[in-house]
């Protein structure tokens, strides 16, 4: 078990973001985790990958640089180009010359950015823009992966790249853990979900 989440409480002062919540990630499979807003996913994710603290409960997980993380948010420098944030992260994570040059120039095809790959993340669409945080996330290969609404705001054939992209993090031995909104997302062939009416 890649990582392991057994019966986490999140509390804010009197607010409790999470209660008694309990998730596994396996090596090669995606669990999606659904809620509505302020169900808690946020939380959560944040949780897993050491961001906060649980009040009660206990997170095992990968150390932080086994760990890839798409935040909520844009994910990427807006002055910098496609590649350039991409190759900011893999110099963060040790990867050099022809491993780094390839390594970039996979992931740009799988997000469908070839021709978006010199322009700055500013000029790129909110979808685009979402790709290429999710690249980012995965760029070293990490075993876990933690991705917070990924597809929120991506348009529908940006989707199924950032699909492809997942399955294909997670065919590669990673464990997948992230938020969706989307139930066709969670209910895809491999993926395992969770949610209840009131979050998790
Ligand atoms: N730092 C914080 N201080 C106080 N309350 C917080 C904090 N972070 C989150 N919360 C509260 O915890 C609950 C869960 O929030 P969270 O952001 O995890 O939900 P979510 O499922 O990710 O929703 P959304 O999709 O809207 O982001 C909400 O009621 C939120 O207001």
């Amino acid at each position: 078990m890649i990582a392991e989440i057994d019966g986490v409480s999140v509390r804010f002062g009197d607010r409790t973001a999470l209660d008694d919540v309990s998730v596994r990630a396996p090596a090669g499979t995606v669990v999606a985790l659904v809620g509505g807003d302020g169900a808690g996913k946020s939380t959560l994710l944040r949780t897993v990958v050491g961001e906060l603290a649980p009040t009660t409960g206990t997170v095992r997980a990968p150390r932080k640089n086994h760990i890839g993380f798409l935040a909520a948010g844009p994910g990427s420098w807006a002055a910098l180009t496609v590649r350039q944030n991409l190759e900011f992260v893999g110099g963060i994570y040790g990867l050099r010359g022809t491993e780094l040059d390839r390594r970039c120039d996979e992931l740009i095809g799988r997000a469908g950015l070839a021709d978006a790959a010199d322009r700055t993340a500013s000029a790129l669409s909110g979808g685009m823009r979402r790709k290429l945080g999710a690249a980012m996330a995965m760029l070293h290969r990490p075993e876990l992966l933690v991705m917070d609404e990924p597809s929120t705001g991506v348009d529908p054939v940006s989707r199924i790249d950032l699909w492809r992209m997942i399955s294909e993090a997670a065919a590669e031995g990673a464990a997948v853990l992230m938020s969706t909104t989307y139930l066709d997302e969670a209910n895809a062939p491999g993926t395992w979900w969770s949610s209840t009416p009131d979050g998790f």
